[in-house]
């Protein structure tokens, strides 16, 4: 086997890091596809930055590739683990770091700090237990581990979801994290497959999912632009193009088109829907994909 390039700059031979890249080269391509897949209303995609000045499919991409350390770091620290204060506390400097890394590659712009979050919990959940990759199961321990406390957070971030949580009392990234993902597990995977199962290509599979999200989220990237006025408009524009037959039909995608002109007139976006979709095709591809280890390696044992 290669040697493969440790997020601390070695390398190693270990089996375990082979599995940690394998589970980062899900994270990325989770991401990679979710900011590629077209046309996403309000959201940065292949032909438009949607209601965003600063960010672009280009800056997206770097910007998730940049992650893969952080996300094999994840996957190494939770490799075999128990849940533990240790663990989350070791988890919550890689996420950070991560963060710093993210805003280092593009120039501070914030792509991905959400899906830092809920990827960085759902692969170090898949690595703490492998061979169990029910999405239930998966982001259950995730949740399991975002509950924990860590002394090192700070007590108050100061950021837009953070404040918007507070503004309307809705729980943002954290409550969904803590709940064990409940949009992604109940929401997005059942429509991903539902669509999938009733003829849908895979990416009006994947917008159905999107959209099935935007309809039930408290979306603080919504919120915090926009208000709860945009927020009821972005949910109601979702669920309109779901019951006119999704987004693989006609009638669909005049829905979809009309929430787009509706979501870039009130200047937002729907980025935790968005984080959401991909943390769903990540735990979507790892149940299914089989083996998840590199060429030539014994998967884990436990
Ligand atoms: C828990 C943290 C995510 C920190 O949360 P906090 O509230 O302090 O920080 P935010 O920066 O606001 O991040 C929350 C992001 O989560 C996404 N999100 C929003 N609503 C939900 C929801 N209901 N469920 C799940 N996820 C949600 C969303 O991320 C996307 O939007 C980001 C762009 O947002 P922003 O820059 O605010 O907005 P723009 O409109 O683009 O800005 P302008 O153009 O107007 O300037 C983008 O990142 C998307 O990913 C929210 O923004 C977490 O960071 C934390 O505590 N980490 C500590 C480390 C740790 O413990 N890690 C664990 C293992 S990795
Ligand atoms: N495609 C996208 N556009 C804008 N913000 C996002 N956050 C996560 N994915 C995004």
């Amino acid at each position: 086997m290669d040697p493969v390039l440790t997020p601390r700059g070695g390398t190693c031979r270990t089996r375990r890091s082979g599995m940690a890249d394998r589970l980062a080269d899900l994270a990325v391509a989770a991401l990679i596809d979710e900011v590629t897949l077209t046309p996403k209303p309000g959201l940065v995609d292949i032909r438009s930055r949607g209601a965003h000045r600063d960010l672009d499919w280009s800056l997206m991409c770097h910007s998730a590739r940049t992650l893969q350390p952080t996300f094999t770091a994840l996957a190494e620290a939770g490799a075999g683990a128990a849940s533990s204060p240790a663990l989350r506390e070791s988890i919550g400097a890689i996420g950070r770091n991560g963060e710093a890394a993210m805003l280092a590659a593009t120039g501070g712009v914030n792509t991905h700090r959400g899906a830092i979050w809920a990827l960085g919990l759902l692969v170090t959940a898949a690595a703490m237990a492998p061979s169990e990759r029910a999405p239930a199961r998966v982001a259950a321990r995730a949740g399991g581990l975002a509950r924990l406390p860590d002394r090192h957070a700070p007590g108050f971030t100061g950021n837009k979801g953070e404040l918007a949580c507070r503004a309307y009392g809705v729980g943002g990234a954290r409550g969904q994290a803590h709940a064990g993902f409940p949009h992604v597990v109940h929401v997005a995977l059942p429509k991903l497959r539902q669509s999938r199962a009733v003829g849908a290509t895979e990416d009006a599979a994947r917008l159905d999912a999107l959209l099935a999200v935007m309809a039930e989220l408290d979306d603080t990237c919504v919120l915090s632009r926009g208000g709860p006025a945009a927020l009821a408009c972005a949910q109601a524009g979702a669920r309109a193009v779901l019951e006119s037959g999704g987004a693989g039909t006609r009638a669909g995608r005049a829905a979809l088109h009309a929430l787009e002109r509706e979501l870039i007139a009130r200047n937002v976006s729907p980025g935790g829907a968005a984080d959401l979709l991909a943390a769903a095709l990540f735990l979507d591809r790892f149940e299914t994909e089989d083996p998840i280890q590199p060429k030539g390696e014994p998967g884990w044992n436990n």
